[in-house]
């Protein structure tokens, strides 16, 4: 167990010494001298070092035997072989059967089975995530249909309220308004050098359930794990941060197991002040200081906001969005993946957008979102913007948006959506468009009153539910299927099971910007640009709906099937590829003549590795001066 393994050729600044490793028992990734376009890493004198379960290179010195075990990016259980055992000097530290990877995901599986409450899934999942990184993503990527709704919506909306309760360890980093002035510093102690995507809350609206202050940090956990299981973007390279300014939320301040700050959030400049100086800490992290470290490649920093309150979302996406390289994925993911929905209903229907009109139930993140990106494909299709906007009908707290709205009129980003005519308050006054979209938390608005309407007035209703969890959305796929005879073009933001009606099984869609953000996020990084444009999320929405196939829009499916949702994230990031460097705005040199090939090089494989290599050598603890 003393062994330590060694490689003949060490390369480890003092910098990558202090900044992880086995100084406090996590490995971390080095700073390679990196070439993106050959993935090469080399040492300095040349030589492969020892490479990581992450596949990154690491100072090998610092690694005991024991670490294999007790890391959960080198571990790999009882899939170690008994010459891995013995020459790791963790011989005997494990059972003495052998498994194989393939056979550890069937315990997996049948583990996770054991359970009844999705909750215990989610806290064994999470455990899993702990112990063995590779096996956990292995799990999720090949059973995406079974573990999304795990570790993702709608049970990661449970995990969150719940947070405080089943908190075990340390994941992602937590930013309290009281670092103010040191959010650098914060950063620093974060363990990895290479981070290339970050998902931010700062839990104001986290799914349809409101204000869960720091416990919102499940959301950019469960965001990332999708980053790497739906499109290979490597752990190491994800960081989730919370951002904690307080909460609004009385009973979460009053919960004894609440794990952040209990006050009320922090609002007006205190607050954008905090956020700038975060932008610009991370900025100074991992954008300029990884640049300078490598050769030949430009490393970006790459941001999505998530699950910020509706006042704050469009503000940081306008101040932002130039500045840095960041995307709002509740305004802009969503947008991609519903329009990608409905692309995918036009074939279905043998029209075009700008042939019918929309209504939206929620005019806010999400809706509004949805809404700019349609008129967008709709002015594509040949319509001007004044005709586009006229085909949108949009519904918020107070009714229909209208222009002449009483008392307080309509101020923001719905004003564009206004529309020349009386005010109506109830959603049945509006509900005879074809397409009706629900993007407002309000469970069960849909009624089945309303849903057989919009049967009665179109042969085939588009009816998407878009609001998360499950208990958040407007109606059911089987309601709505109910009350259009199955005639529903149906979709939704968390899953729900096929339905069968008059001997037909239909098979709703998952309108989840899932679907958007990971491939987004891997043709950014891969690409180096600097700032996502508009267009991305048009593309992406088209991209998507190009790989719906017939046979899935006759099964009543908008999407493709969530097994092949690595293709999705592949090709859209392949898309967005071609687009960055047909514009221009890709800074990643030379320009790969493969692109594809090129994106599917650099993704994170979760088969497990062996961890001996030629170049190793054994040596005792006393080899090393005692400084294992
Ligand atoms: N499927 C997916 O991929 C995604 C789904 N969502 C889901 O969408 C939902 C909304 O999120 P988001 O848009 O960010 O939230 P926002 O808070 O930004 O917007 C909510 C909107 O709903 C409106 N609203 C509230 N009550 C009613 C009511 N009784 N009748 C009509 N409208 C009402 C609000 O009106 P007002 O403006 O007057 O306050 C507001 O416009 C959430 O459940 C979220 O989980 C979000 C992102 C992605
Ligand atoms: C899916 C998502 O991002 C949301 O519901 O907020
Ligand atoms: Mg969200």
């Amino acid at each position: 167990m003393g062994n330590t393994v060694a490689v003949g050729s060490v390369f480890c600044s003092d910098k990558h010494r202090s900044s992880g490793g086995a100084v406090n028992g996590r490995v971390s990734g080095t700073t390679p001298v990196r070439d993106m376009s050959q993935e090469v890493t080399l040492d300095r004198l040349g030589q492969r070092p020892f490479q990581t379960a992450s596949g990154e290179a690491m100072c090998s010195s610092m690694v005991r035997g024991i670490d294999h075990l007790r890391d959960p990016r080198l571990n790999k259980g009882m899939a170690f072989t008994l010459e891995e055992r013995q020459r790791l000097g963790i011989h005997g530290l494990l059972p003495p059967r052998f498994k194989t990877q393939e056979q550890q995901v069937a315990l997996c599986m049948r583990n996770v089975a054991r359970y009844d409450e999705n909750l215990n899934k989610y806290i064994y999942l999470m455990g899993l995530q702990d112990r063995n990184e590779r096996l956990f993503y292995r799990l999720l990527a090949e059973n995406v249909e079974q573990m999304m709704p795990l570790v993702y919506t709608p049970t990661v909306g449970l995990a969150c309220q719940k947070f405080g309760l089943i908190y075990r360890r340390d994941r992602g980093l937590f930013i309290s308004i009281h670092d103010k002035g040191h959010i650098y510093e914060i950063l620093k102690n974060w363990p990895e050098q290479d981070v290339r995507a970050i998902v931010v809350t700062d839990g104001e609206r986290i799914l349809g359930l409101g204000d869960l202050g720091a416990q919102g940090m499940g959301i950019p956990v469960g965001k990332l794990s999708l980053y790497t299981a739906l499109a290979g973007i490597k752990p190491s390279q994800c960081l989730p941060i919370t951002l904690d300014v307080g909460t609004n939320n009385q009973s979460l301040l009053d919960d004894e197991d609440y794990i952040g700050l209990r006050h009320k959030r922090v609002t007006g400049a205190e607050y954008d002040d905090f956020i700038d100086e975060f932008m610009q800490a991370v900025v100074k992290r991992y954008g300029q200081n990884t640049l300078i470290q490598v050769r030949a490649v430009v490393v970006i920093k790459q941001g999505e906001f998530e699950d910020f309150g509706n006042h704050n979302a469009f503000r940081f996406l306008e101040k932002y969005r130039n500045k840095y390289c960041t995307f709002n994925d509740d305004i802009q993911g969503t947008a991609s993946v519903a329009v990608g929905g409905m692309l995918a209903a036009m074939r279905k229907l043998k029209t075009k957008l700008s042939e019918h009109t929309f209504l939206f139930l929620g005019a806010g993140e999400a809706a509004l979102g949805i809404a700019g990106l349609c008129v967008m494909a709709m002015m594509k299709e040949g319509l001007s913007s004044e005709e586009a906007h006229k085909r949108i009908f949009m519904i918020d707290s107070r009714g229909l948006i209208v222009k002449n709205r009483p008392a307080g009129g309509v101020v923001g980003h719905k004003v564009e959506f206004a529309q020349d005519m009386p005010p109506m308050k109830e959603i049945a006054e509006v509900v005879d468009r074809p397409v009706v979209t629900g993007a407002a938390a309000q469970s069960g608005a849909f009624t089945p009153e309303i849903l057989k309407k919009m049967g009665e007035i179109n042969k085939e209703p588009i009816i998407f539910a878009l609001s998360n969890p499950t208990s958040k959305a407007e109606c059911t796929a089987q309601q709505a299927y109910e009350a259009t005879e199955g005639r529903a073009i149906f979709a939704s933001g968390s899953p729900f099971d096929p339905v069968t009606i008059n001997g037909k099984t239909l098979y709703p869609g998952q309108g989840n910007n899932a679907y958007i953000f990971p491939g987004v996020s891997l043709g950014v990084i891969c690409t180096g640009m600097h700032h996502i444009s508009e267009e991305v999320f048009l593309y992406s929405a088209e991209a998507l709906s190009e790989m719906v196939t017939d046979e899935d829009l006759a099964q009543g499916r908008l999407y493709p099937p969530l097994s092949s949702i690595q293709e999705v994230s592949i090709k859209i990031a392949v898309q967005l590829a071609e687009h960055a460097y047909k514009t221009g705005v890709a800074s990643l040199y030379p320009e790969p003549k493969d692109k594809a090939a090129f994106i599917r090089a650099q993704l994170y494989d979760y088969h497990y590795t062996s961890p001996l290599c030629a170049t190793w050598e054994w040596r005792s603890p006393e080899d090393h001066n005692g400084a294992v």
